[in-house]
This record gives C-alpha cells, sequence and structure tokens, in this order.
C-alpha cells in the first residue's frame, strides 16, 4: 500500500528541486505540490469514509490545486462568488459547491441566486435572518443551509477561533425560527452547519466534540429533515517541528458519537489540511546584518508579509531551511528572517537556528500551502509572487508573477 504520513515536514523536500526550481522560476515563489494535496484528501476519506467532503476553497483557491481536488472527488465549500466562480471555472460541479454567506455583499448574492437558478442544486448556507430575508427578496427558493453560532471556539490564535465569534451564525435558540422563515420564503432547507474555528489541535478534540454535540441538539429542535449536517473544517496540522499530527480519527470519532442520534449525511469541510503542508515559500537572502540589540544575525528577504502574511497577522510559526547547496558545512546561527516591507511587523521567523546565512542564499519555508498565496497583497506596491505546480515530478508555472503594472492597471486618472 502506498505510504501515507500524517505529515510531510519540510526537511522531506528535495533541496536540489527546490534550488532548481528557484533557479528557472525567480523568487519569492510558491511551490505546490499536487500529489501531496491528493494525499492529503486520501487521509481525510480515510478518517470519515461516510461524509461528504467539500474542500474550503479559501485556504488556496489557485486553479491548479482546484482542479486537482475537483478531479479527485471533492466538492467545495466558497466563501464569496468570486470563490464560487473560481470553483466551478476549475471543474467542481454545482451540486457540489456550498456558498457560505457571511454578511453577502449585494453582488454576491445576486450571482449565487443567478447561478442557483441555472444549477438548483447548488447550496447556499447562511448565518442570520436578514440574508434569509435578502435571497428570497432576489426569488431564491433553492437549496438553503442554516449556520449555527455554536458560541465555543478553537484554533490556533484567538482570532480564528470562529465558532466563539458572534459574527458568524444564528444561535441555537433562533434556529428553528430562522428555518421556518426560510420555508415560509419557499427554500427547500436541506442542512445545518457550524465551525468551530481554524487550526484545531489535539488540544481542541473536545471544544470540536463540544460543537458538534450542540449542533445535534439544535437539530432536534428543527420542524424539518435534514439531509445534511456540515460540521465544518478546521483540521490543523503542525507547523512546529515539535507538534504532532491531528489525531483525525479521533476527531472522526467523536464527530460520529455526538452525531449518533442524528440521521443525516455528514459533511466537512476543511481547507488547511488539504493543502499546508503541499505548499512551500522559497525566498532568497539579499541583505545580512547584525542586531544590534542582541545576538542574532538579521537576513533579509525577497519575500515579507506581503507575501506570506501569517507570521505577521497571527504569530503564525513556519518552519524555515536554509537550502544553500552547502549549508551543511555552515556553522548554526540564531537568526531573525525579516522582509523588504517597510512594517516592524514584517518577520517571517524570529531568532532560528540557520546555517550562517550568507547574501544569495536560498531559504525555504514551509507550511505555507495553505492561506499563504490566498492572503498576499500588494502594500508597499509589491507586486505579489508567481507560483509552480509539481505533479508526478513534473513542474509547470501556476500563476505568473505580477508586475507593477498588474497593480496601476485599475487605476483611474485623467491627466
Ligand atoms: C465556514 C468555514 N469552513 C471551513 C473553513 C476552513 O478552515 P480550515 O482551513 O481551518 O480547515 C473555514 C475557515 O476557518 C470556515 O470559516
Ligand atoms: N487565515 C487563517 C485561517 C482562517 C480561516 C478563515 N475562517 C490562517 O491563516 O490560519
Amino acid at each position: 500500500m502506498e505510504e501515507n504520513p500524517a505529515i510531510r515536514r519540510l526537511s522531506d523536500w528535495s533541496e536540489t528541486r527546490l534550488r532548481g526550481l528557484a533557479d528557472e522560476y525567480d523568487t519569492p515563489l510558491y511551490v505546490t505540490d499536487l500529489d501531496r494535496v491528493r494525499e492529503n484528501y486520501a487521509r481525510i476519506l480515510d478518517a470519515f469514509p461516510d461524509a461528504e467532503v467539500l474542500y474550503a476553497v479559501k485556504a488556496n483557491a489557485g486553479r491548479d490545486v482546484l482542479s486537482a481536488v475537483a478531479d479527485a472527488g471533492a466538492g467545495a465549500e466558497c466563501a464569496s462568488a468570486g470563490e464560487v466562480e473560481r470553483a466551478v471555472a476549475a471543474g467542481f460541479d454545482p451540486e457540489d459547491v456550498h456558498y457560505t454567506a457571511v454578511n453577502p455583499p449585494a453582488e454576491d448574492l445576486d450571482y449565487v441566486v443567478d447561478l442557483a437558478e441555472e444549477e438548483p442544486a447548488l447550496t447556499i448556507t447562511a448565518g442570520a435572518a436578514d440574508t434569509v430575508d435578502r435571497l428570497a427578496e432576489r426569488g431564491f427558493d433553492g437549496r438553503f443551509c442554516l449556520r449555527v453560532h455554536p458560541g465555543v471556539g478553537a484554533g490556533h490564535h484567538e482570532d480564528v477561533a470562529t465558532g466563539a465569534d458572534a459574527k458568524f451564525g444564528v444561535p441555537g435558540d433562533r434556529a428553528a425560527a430562522v428555518v421556518e422563515q426560510a420555508q415560509d420564503y419557499g427554500m427547500d432547507v436541506v442542512g445545518v452547519h457550524a465551525h468551530v474555528g481554524s487550526g484545531v489541535s489535539n488540544d481542541d478534540l473536545e471544544s470540536h466534540r463540544r460543537v458538534v454535540e450542540y449542533l445535534a441538539e439544535v437539530v432536534s429542535t428543527l420542524p424539518v429533515d435534514l439531509e445534511f449536517v456540515d460540521v465544518g473544517g478546521g483540521f490543523g496540522v503542525p507547523y512546529h517541528e515539535s507538534e504532532e499530527p491531528l489525531d483525525l480519527d479521533a476527531v472522526a470519532d467523536n464527530v460520529r458519537s455526538a452525531l449518533a442520534g442524528v440521521d443525516a449525511q455528514l459533511v466537512v469541510e476543511p481547507g488547511r489540511y488539504f493543502v499546508a503542508d503541499a505548499g512551500v515559500l522559497l525566498t532568497e537572502v539579499n541583505t545580512v546584518k547584525a542586531d544590534p540589540a542582541g545576538e542574532t544575525l538579521i537576513a533579509g528577504v525577497d519575500a515579507g508579509m506581503t507575501t506570506l502574511i501569517r507570521p505577521a497577522l497571527y504569530d503564525a510559526y513556519h518552519p524555515i531551511a536554509n537550502v544553500a547547496a552547502d549549508a551543511a558545512d555552515r556553522s548554526v546561527e540564531p537568526t531573525s528572517v525579516v522582509g523588504p516591507v517597510c512594517e516592524s511587523a514584517d518577520v517571517l521567523g524570529e531568532n532560528r537556528d540557520l546555517p550562517l546565512v550568507e547574501r544569495g542564499d536560498l531559504l525555504a519555508v514551509g507550511n505555507a500551502g495553505a492561506y499563504g498565496i490566498e492572503m498576499a497583497n500588494q502594500y508597499n506596491s509589491r507586486p505579489r509572487p508567481a507560483a509552480v505546480a509539481l505533479e508526478a515530478g513534473d513542474a509547470s508555472l501556476a500563476r505568473r508573477r505580477e508586475t507593477v503594472a498588474d497593480i496601476t492597471d485599475t487605476e483611474v486618472w485623467q491627466a
């Protein structure tokens, strides 16, 4: 049987291959291994053989990733009309697409309601009575799923502990009323949904279980037989070398026991788990200096918070390696890796033990496949990086490097 390890560490990538890709495509460069994406999907199916699995497109909406995931047979969970459009264009069948509306702009509702008229198997999830009204105003009478606010959150950072954030979903004691409201408008109420948060670890199993139990209690109050119960995504992956992989079987056991009395199809919608360890960010050292305040070296690189915002936004840890050809022969020095953006928060990794950095060295930043290129931005007029996809060992350009013209092309001005 094919080896299917629960985690791919940064050290598992071929350094020779990474250097070759940087030479060919330049840096900063995202590399995504689509075979690893498929393996990750297979591991989700192993743990949840009885579930419908939707890929949370927000983790990485690249056409290469979406096509690979659609071909592998997963559905798609989309957070915006743009994600729906990209998912369908990449090959997802609309009947496998759920659009999760969060305070949706009018254009999003216009788009998805029009699409649902053409493709009635599309599912729209909403977590506010106002959204139900706004869907009805547009004539929507299709497949509707209610998002519930469980009041319990978990995740790698408090800002992604979605289940505790009242912005998302309807409290359980209002759920029946909103379901009736949707039914009164003629909508077909097919499911309920809750999401605990993003980056669930083995320490969060209890919170995850409580959210699913809450959902089961809500289901028992609803005046409708449901087709499915969507328990969200959020399955975490180890970022730090010392972290253990999430026990996905334990998560699945908890979900099954919490939903034991519920007669409906289980749906899960992970994003990070599909893509995080399938991605690496390559960046080149352009500046080396001593930090006058301490003992560390500072390695200035060509990627920063505009390329990978997670360290600046959540204080997130990403492993970093110096993959220079002769790195193994060098002394190891405490090093902070910082980007080119004019912000003190522009740090990719602080005080890391790295082989002595030299100008021109290639560094690899691990676990960059989820919420990496997807959250890249153009602050400081810095064009977003290129992305390369690996498949069966072959590399191909998945997204070209932006230019300053890509940034200014949308500007309107009179001379
Ligand atoms: C509603 C919903 N579903 C799925 C996800 C996917 O989360 P993750 O990438 O952590 O699996 C998110 C993000 O937290 C979400 O908000
Ligand atoms: N963007 C977050 C995940 C949040 C997902 C949105 N619900 C991260 O990088 O970890």
